[in-house]
């Protein structure tokens, strides 16, 4: 009998990546496909791990097919080339996973899927894989291109982006890095309960929790237990990397305060706002999408968010309805590449191009202007995002002080507690990186203040 998704972790994943490889979001798929399958707990990790395993580790994965594949991998079926990358991430990744059950069940899922031509070929490849992965000539670091690319599991624009970025050792500490699974990790919602309560909550209900290295509200889950995590219907936690909480610090909202948070969907910055305010700042939060802006409005009621009001706003447009000069604090957490979060969105490394990056530092830029002239005199205005790409960081924040000379960089090392002080650059901006501070995302984020 044939399987199904229901039934098959290795049908369930084989279908999600066909629809990545169409265009869809992988979070999102999969979100849909599991909850909908009838499949067990075990057989689900094995999902998302062969789905983020494969979308991540391409890359390296076709290196290694190359060795033993007679025809360039371009011409195959793209099905055969999906099962190919399936069975071969087994081999070369999953220790827990025989050999023969990695080959046997790609074959079997060609021959369900119709292609019974292609079964012998499949057959071939992954078994002469199983036989010579150990003997494969992996470019070595000291030759950092190829290393990054086929490694690293990087596309070539990217290795070139990283390339630029950071001298080869650190480039290559970083292409490590963001070839691993992100870490899980929650921001505790100080509105309803503290970070050692919660602590205590998690390891109760059988989970290994910490706390984090820089956010004083973080938690690092570092190993799940069998039942869900406490406190998430009581609105105890957000799911937040560190990296994004130290955004709302760096803002310095104070009770009292006016604040606007211009691309604040899902919300998880606006109620860390809220939070750190304890419900005494005045927040407005635009975001461009309705359906978006509902995401807000339900973390908002969950986590007990009282002074937020969310509106659907493309800033694209300058925001007419919001007076000049009317805000304390504006936060623009720009819609960007997601190069410092490709662990999370493991399929955007192929699907993003440095074109989109010019693109995007094009449109930061239009939004961060636009934000501009609501800022008080005096009031500070903090643009971040999870890229580390040089265009949409460095590049946009010298043009926008070129065209605003009434705005100043600020130092944040001045204002940040001194044991945050190696998140910092020369420049006084912030630079978070997985392999340098303890698996957090990549972030970037400066501050410019108004004169007048
Ligand atoms: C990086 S995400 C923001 C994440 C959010 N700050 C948080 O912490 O949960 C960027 C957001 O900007 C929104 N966006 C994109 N283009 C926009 C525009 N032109 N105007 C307003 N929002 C926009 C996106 O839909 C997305 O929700």
């Amino acid at each position: 009998m044939s399987s199904t998704p229901d039934d098959s972790p290795r049908r369930a994943a084989y279908e999600i990546l066909l629809r990545v490889d169409e265009g869809a979001f992988a979070d999102l798929v999969l979100d849909t496909v599991l909850t909908r399958s009838r499949l067990d707990g075990r057989d689900r990790g094995l999902v998302t791990e062969l789905v983020y395993g494969v979308l991540r580790l391409r890359g390296r994965i076709d290196f290694a097919l190359e060795q033993f594949c007679k025809q360039p991998l371009k011409r195959l079926q793209p099905e055969v080339l999906r099962l190919l990358r399936l069975g071969a991430y087994q081999l070369l990744e999953l220790d827990r996973v025989p050999a023969h059950a990695a080959v046997g069940t790609s074959v079997e899922l060609a021959r369900e899927l119709g292609h019974p031509q292609a079964t012998g070929f499949i057959n071939g490849v992954l078994r002469s894989l199983e036989r010579g992965k150990e003997q494969i000539d992996w470019p070595q670091p000291e030759n950092i291109r190829r290393y990054l690319q086929h490694v690293c599991s990087m596309p070539v624009w990217l290795t070139k982006e990283l390339m630029r970025l950071l001298p080869n050792a650190e480039a290559r500490a970083l292409g490590e890095a963001l070839a691993l699974p992100a870490p899980h990790s929650l921001r505790v919602n100080t509105l309803k309960t503290d970070r050692a309560a919660l602590l205590e909550q998690l390891a109760e209900a059988g989970h290994q929790a910490r706390a984090c290295r820089f956010a004083p509200e973080g938690i690092i889950i570092e190993k799940r237990g069998e039942g869900p995590l406490p406190g998430n219907v009581e609105g105890h936690y957000q799911v937040q990397d560190e990296a994004s909480m130290l955004m709302a610090h760096l803002l310095d909202a104070q009770p009292g305060q006016r604040i606007l948070d211009c691309c604040a969907a899902p919300g998880g910055k606006t109620t860390h706002i809220a939070a750190l305010t304890e419900n005494r700042a005045e927040i407005v939060a635009l975001e461009k999408y309705p359906q978006r802006v509902e995401l807000i409005e339900q973390g908002a009621k969950r986590l007990g968010c009282e002074m937020i009001t969310a509106k659907e706003w493309d800033l694209t447009e300058p925001p007419q309805f919001l007076e000049e000069h009317s805000f304390d604090r504006i936060l623009l957490d720009a819609p960007c590449s997601g190069l410092g979060v490709l662990r999370r969105n493991p399929e955007s490394r192929w699907s993003k191009s440095a074109v989109n990056i010019r693109e995007l530092a094009e449109l930061q830029r239009e939004l961060l202007f636009n934000a501009a002239p609501l800022v008080k005199p005096g009031g500070r205005l903090l643009y971040s995002l999870c890229s580390f790409s040089q265009l949409e960081t460095d590049g946009v924040v010298a043009e926008f002080l070129e065209a605003h000379p009434q705005f100043e960089l600020e130092d944040l090392r001045e204002t940040c507690p001194s044991d945050w002080a190696e998140l910092f650059t020369e420049k006084g901006t912030l630079r978070s990186y997985p392999h340098r501070h303890d698996d957090m995302d990549a972030f970037f984020a400066a501050r410019f203040v108004r004169s007048q």
